[in-house]
């Protein structure tokens, strides 16, 4: 745990050289300046953390985490258990979401069950993970990462785990059930409410936690949670931007901005879920959204529907012509 604890608060910062170069091509272009708004931040993001002046989307990788949760024996998901195995299958035969939404951005989809889907532990009862099963769980979503990638973009798929991400986001955040809980793949309100009363019991369980955020995550997590944080920790020592898809995939990451102040500096929110509690994390980790579509799918939708954005973004930094080369009056 100590060994992973150094590699979240030892991290590298973004090409500094790369982020200038990009803002005075930026300052030539044939357009007023700022006037592509986000879309400029997003090219000097890209190119920051590529170390790149003129940032590429070559290589850009969809990564789902699966899981399962013991927490579902509580009734918190309106859905079984069974239905996490089975959208893994859905993912190898193409017929998901992400399926076609990873096509259309020309991205990979890679999909990764965590422990065989064994589910972790009914955290209202004992941890979610102990320290060896959490661990080995990083190391697996550090792994997935690969080398030669231009872009990341994480999800998950796991029933239940909608409960386990309120929970995580209390306890790094605080608050009780109720201000995390939401609806999830469908719960109505007495569901909801029913949801808030069992964070509250893992909450109160675990408050020995207390403001170690590995060992919140470890306690109140998932696997496929543990999995995405050992991602955005291989992605950032590579310097590979991330796009982090809903309220799971961004309370999985959460941790690393409780360790470390700028720990979440190479990924960008790609959405906004309609899950209840995004916004207020979103809020509190400083991330604001690029969208806001109401999705509440997870599966990494969000963040694969911002890719073509991110190519347009860079298209225009790199296909524009300059003031000099249009022969078009600068400002005055
Ligand atoms: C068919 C189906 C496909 C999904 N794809 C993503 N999720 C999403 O819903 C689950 C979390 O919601 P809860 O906490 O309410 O169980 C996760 O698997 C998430 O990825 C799905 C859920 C279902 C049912
Ligand atoms: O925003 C999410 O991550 C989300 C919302 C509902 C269900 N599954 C995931």
């Amino acid at each position: 745990m100590e060994a992973l604890r150094a590699a979240c608060t030892t991290l590298p910062p973004p090409d500094g050289g790369a982020r200038q170069a990009i803002a005075t091509r930026d300052a030539t272009l044939t357009k007023p300046p700022g006037s592509l708004g986000r879309l400029e931040a997003l090219v000097a993001w890209l190119g920051a953390w590529q170390g790149r002046p003129d940032p590429v989307l070559d290589h850009v990788r969809v990564v789902i985490f699966a899981g399962n949760h013991g927490v579902v024996s509580q009734g918190v998901s309106p859905w079984p258990a069974s239905v996490t195995a089975q959208m893994v299958e859905n993912f190898a035969a193409g017929g998901a979401a992400i399926n076609q939404i990873a096509r259309i951005a020309g991205a990979s989809l890679h999909v990764v069950p965590m422990a065989g889907l064994a589910p972790t532990a009914d955290f209202t009862v004992a941890p979610a993970m102990d320290d060896d099963t959490f661990l080995a769980a990083v190391s697996a979503g550090h792994a997935a990462v690969g080398m030669d990638i231009d872009l990341l973009c994480l999800g998950e798929m796991g029933i239940g785990n909608t409960t386990a991400a309120a929970a995580l986001a209390a306890g790094l955040f605080g608050g009780a059930g109720q201000d995390w809980a939401g609806r999830g793949t469908g719960l109505d309100a007495a569901g909801v409410a029913h949801k808030a009363r069992v964070i509250d019991a893992a909450l109160a369980r675990h408050a020995h936690a207390g403001h170690d955020p590995l060992a919140v995550a470890r306690c109140l997590g998932g696997l496929e949670l543990a999995a995405i944080l050992g991602a955005v920790l291989a992605a950032r020592h590579r310097r590979i931007p991330v796009l982090l898809d809903g309220f799971v995939c961004t309370a999985a990451a959460a941790p690393l901005a409780c360790l470390h102040p700028s720990g979440l500096a190479h990924t960008t929110l790609a959405h906004r879920s309609a899950e209840a509690g995004h916004a207020a994390l979103a809020r509190a980790l400083n991330l604001p959204p690029l969208l806001d579509l109401d999705l509440r799918l997870g599966e990494a939708t969000g963040a694969a529907l911002a890719v073509p954005l991110l190519r347009a973004a860079v298209a225009c930094h790199s296909g524009m012509a300059t003031f000099a080369q249009a022969g078009v009056s600068d400002r005055t």
